[in-house]
């Protein structure tokens, strides 16, 4: 028999060639054959998932979901292997209390723990390790020990104020109002979570602590984003500077010198990591879990909270009769500040309705955070999605389409509070602490 030497040219050729048919497949069998065919979106987006990390990366992704429902509808296929919902019964389908038998929607993985060796906290943990922990440190988060914690949150914020007075009197100078509400949260949960301040308001800076987790919070994105090509993200982790290392170790190093110092105040302390320090023996808890869970309150409830009181600022300095009332509101309610407590602001109607506004308008958490379907699958909103389909609310998209609130482009307290303009509101899509279960734990 005669074997005829294929050349090198052609070899390569029949390489490419090869590779061009597999890419070509795969994106039609995404886009066509997968048995989320039947869900509209672009398609690129329905082909591969590069159309939604571009989306992401250049952070036009919660405002993109607003286009991407008006124009495809309630439900879109966002990648792959990805539903975006806009409808106010999603959110108890995807994340509310399961009957018995029913399994739940699982947190997606690859967004809440993109490295593997990343250690396991309440927001990531899986239903059973969730229920325990959640247990155990909603007693922080009980009456009883918001009232103990009052006077303590009311020296940081009163804090606050005096260093406003310092840099603002003058009129001279300008002040970055976000850094001022990030320096006091973080101060605050610091205390309750690691027993001490991370002395930002004296400082009037990020301590270092704090200033890596912002620069953790970009590199998480590209992470994520990573997650979906492994190869090329174990690749390009081992590209990570040494530097970068260096600084991660140190961060992890502070975290358990912080966490040991607050260990030495003993449990009773009515701080938010009290409850989890209680049963640190009886479950075995190593040092690395206590910290992430630590972390996790100070990333979780810090930068939220300073989003929307920038969010809330914002929009009463653009809207002068807005600030007028709510200004007349706390002088007419309170004779002097000792007045102002956690009880009493439930008496400001209005101002509570400006925060719900704020969160409306500009939500903390504005993309969806993606849950996945369990076993066998689930319905959500009337729609079989098939098991393994990762699926999300979009609270920036969801909160500005005009199907759901009356002119949502513009600041309307007045739509919290019962105003007949505005019946005709959906107000249960408006969920910006999510809902069931894994709902946010510091809502109070
Ligand atoms: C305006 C302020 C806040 C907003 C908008 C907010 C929003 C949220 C949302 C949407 C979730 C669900 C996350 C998910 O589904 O993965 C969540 C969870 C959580 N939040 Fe908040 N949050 C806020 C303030 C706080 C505060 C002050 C704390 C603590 C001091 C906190 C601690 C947590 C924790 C620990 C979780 C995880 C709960 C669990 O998985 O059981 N949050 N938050």
């Amino acid at each position: 028999m005669l074997f005829l030497p294929i050349g090198i040219g052609s070899a390569v050729g029949l390489l490419f060639a090869s590779i061009f048919a597999y890419i070509v497949a795969y994106l039609a069998y995404n886009a066509w054959l997968n048995p989320l065919r039947k869900y509209p979106g672009p398609l690129f987006m329905r082909a591969t998932r590069l159309g939604y990390l571009h989306r992401a990366f250049r952070g036009t992704l919660p405002f993109d979901m607003l286009d991407l429902h008006k124009k495809y509808g309630p439900v879109v296929r966002i990648a792959p292997n990805e539903l975006a919902f806009a409808d106010p019964a999603a959110w108890n389908d995807i994340q509310g209390h399961r009957t018995k038998g029913q399994l739940e929607f699982e947190k997606a993985q690859l967004f809440y723990r993109p490295i593997e060796s990343m250690e396991i906290d309440i927001i990531s943990a899986d239903r059973t390790e969730h229920g325990l922990l959640r247990r155990t440190l909603s007693h922080g988060f009980s009456d009883k020990s918001l009232r103990e914690q009052q006077p303590m949150i009311k020296a940081y914020i009163d804090k606050l104020i005096q260093r406003l007075h310092e840099n603002c009197d003058d009129g001279s100078k300008t002040v970055d109002i976000m850094a001022w509400y990030n320096f006091t949260t973080f101060d605050i949960i610091g205390d309750l979570a690691f027993g001490e301040p991370f002395g930002c308001l004296d400082s009037s800076d990020y301590h270092p602590w704090v200033r890596i987790i912002f620069q953790m919070a970009r590199a998480g994105v590209v992470l994520q984003a990573l997650g979906y090509y492994p190869s090329l993200k174990n690749f390009l982790l081992s590209l990570v500077p040494e530097s970068v290392r260096e600084q991660n170790k140190q961060h992890e190093e502070l975290t358990n010198e912080k966490l040991l110092r607050r260990m030495e105040l003993g449990a009773e302390r009515p701080d938010l990591i009290e409850g989890l320090l209680r049963k640190k023996d009886e479950w075995g808890l190593t040092m690395s879990r206590l910290s992430s869970n630590a972390g996790k309150l100070i990333i979780g409830g810090s930068e939220t909270t300073a989003t929307l009181l920038s969010g809330v600022t914002y929009y009463l300095a653009m809207n002068p009769a807005a600030l007028e009332k709510v200004t007349n509101e706390v002088r007419s309610t309170f004779k002097t500040e000792d007045e102002i407590d956690f009880n009493s602001v439930n008496n400001l109607t209005y101002m509570l309705a400006c925060l719900n506004e704020a969160l409306r308008m500009y939500p903390p958490v504005p993309v969806g955070l993606p849950r996945v379907a369990p076993k066998g699958g689930a319905n959500v909103c009337g729609h079989y999605v098939p098991e393994g389909t990762v699926v999300g609310i979009h609270q920036w998209a969801l909160y500005h389409n005009d199907k759901f609130f009356k002119d949502p482009f513009n600041f309307h307290p007045e739509r919290f509070l019962g105003d007949s303009a505005f019946e005709s509101d959906v107000r249960e899509a408006f969920q910006p602490f999510h809902v069931g279960p894994r709902n946010c734990i510091g809502k109070k």
